[in-house]
């Protein structure tokens, strides 16, 4: 379909979301279809330096291609002179670190069942040569049925991109060795993230979680993986075989979809049938 070209006025604006990296992100209702979307308006002056410009640019070239029940969709972008506007694919469950703030917690059941469609999502991006690099809970979001959306690709990168290092901003819990050694990184770069993000749910805090960023670096060099009692054999397995500092013996996708712990623990026929709902309704 092309492209329609919107304006702000489209749109009745509801409800504040909540903020993404570069502004506020609002629900808004669509006037004439009645379409409920999130919308993101991003201060076209805070996009001051060619980086951001390009990170923006690539999010958006990303995104907008991408059409996965496990990824937020992005319908389009419009501006004005002052903002640029994203239309995104509204996720009425919220953001998943919130409910884990909430939770401390998760149970096994509900954590694998996440860990299942994140191996789905990151299954398709790679597909696409597409890593990315930023899987972590304030990236993800819950859409309807409990749905996991894999959100927020402002890191993501095309893998035939040659900038091997990126600037590292937020917290350092999920960043991989290879991200610290300053080598070369591939799409196996997801799978850490992928144990490291599975690790938190079921602990409550990040394997390499410390008092300083120091601290915290030194444990991802060493490497050093401890487990509270309640973690179950199958998960603390799985987690140590996606934290691996050496990349390729990361378990790889999948592997990790048939693993006891996810066989055990994810209801993965309610997730698949979940899938078959919103194909209908899309
Ligand atoms: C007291 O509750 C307040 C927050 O509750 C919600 C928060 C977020 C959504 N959905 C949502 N969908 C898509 C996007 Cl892109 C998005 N981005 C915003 C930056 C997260 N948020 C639903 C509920």
């Amino acid at each position: 379909t092309r492209q329609h070209q919107w304006t702000i006025n489209d749109f009745e604006v509801g409800a504040p979301l909540g903020r993404g990296r570069f502004g506020h992100v609002y629900c808004v209702r669509e006037k004439k279809s009645k379409y409920i979307v999130a919308l993101k308006a991003i201060i076209k002056d805070q996009i001051s330096t060619p980086r951001l410009a390009k990170q923006l640019i690539s999010e958006i070239s990303i995104q907008s291609r991408l059409k996965h029940p496990n990824i937020l969709r992005l319908y389009g972008f419009f501006h004005d002179d002052q903002r640029i506007f994203l239309l995104l694919e509204y996720a009425p469950g919220g953001e998943l670190y919130r409910r884990m703030q909430k939770e401390k917690i998760l149970r096994e059941s509900e954590a694998a069942g996440y860990v299942y469609q994140l191996c789905n999502a990151l299954s398709y991006l790679h597909s696409k040569q597409i890593i990315h690099r930023d899987i972590k809970p304030e990236n993800i979001l819950i859409g309807v049925y409990g749905i996991l959306k894999l959100a927020d690709f402002g890191w993501s990168a095309e893998r035939t991109e040659t900038n091997k290092r990126t600037t590292l901003c937020g917290t350092l819990d999920y960043l991989a060795p290879e991200m610290l050694n300053g080598s070369g990184y591939d799409e196996k770069i997801d799978l850490w993230c992928l144990g490291v993000f599975t690790y938190e749910m079921i602990v409550g805090k990040p394997p390499f979680d410390s008092q300083t960023q120091q601290d915290t670096i030194r444990l991802i060099r060493t490497n050093e993986l401890s487990f509270p009692q309640a973690a179950s054999n199958h998960a603390r397995d799985l987690i140590s075989q996606l934290i691996r500092r050496n990349p390729s013996e990361r378990m790889p996708l999948n592997e990790v979809i048939q693993h006891q712990w996810i066989i055990e623990n994810a209801n993965m026929k309610a997730i698949d049938e979940n899938y078959e709902k919103i194909n209908k309704s899309t």
